[in-house]
């Protein structure tokens, strides 16, 4: 099982544009359009489901805010922080 972060650890390996909100990260995505948005959720989720690391998402109009934690170990684990970079990779 993955260990929890500490806030060092965390901070460092935060990648740009996400941010720290207690036991998750998060991060809101952009895009020109609703489909663009909701095309992104499905790879995303797609990466997820490979992984077996699943994030909450909501897609909104021409945004998609995505949040992680690892549920099992109750708090941020480098579970997290390697598939925010992943989707960030995606979005491009
Ligand atoms: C049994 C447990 O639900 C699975 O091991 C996976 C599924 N996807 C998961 N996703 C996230 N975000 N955290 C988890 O701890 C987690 N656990």
């Amino acid at each position: 099982m993955s260990d929890v972060l500490d806030d060092e650890a965390i901070e460092a390996g935060l990648p740009d544009g996400w941010t720290r909100d207690g036991d998750e990260i998060a991060r809101t995505f952009e895009f020109d359009s609703y489909l663009e948005g909701v095309g992104f959720a499905s790879g995303a989720a797609g990466i997820a489901e490979e992984a077996f690391h699943h994030p909450e998402m909501t897609i909104g109009w021409r945004e998609v805010e995505v949040r992680l934690t690892t549920h099992d170990a109750g708090g941020i684990t480098g579970k997290d922080l390697d598939l925010a970079a992943r989707f960030d990779e995606l979005a491009g």
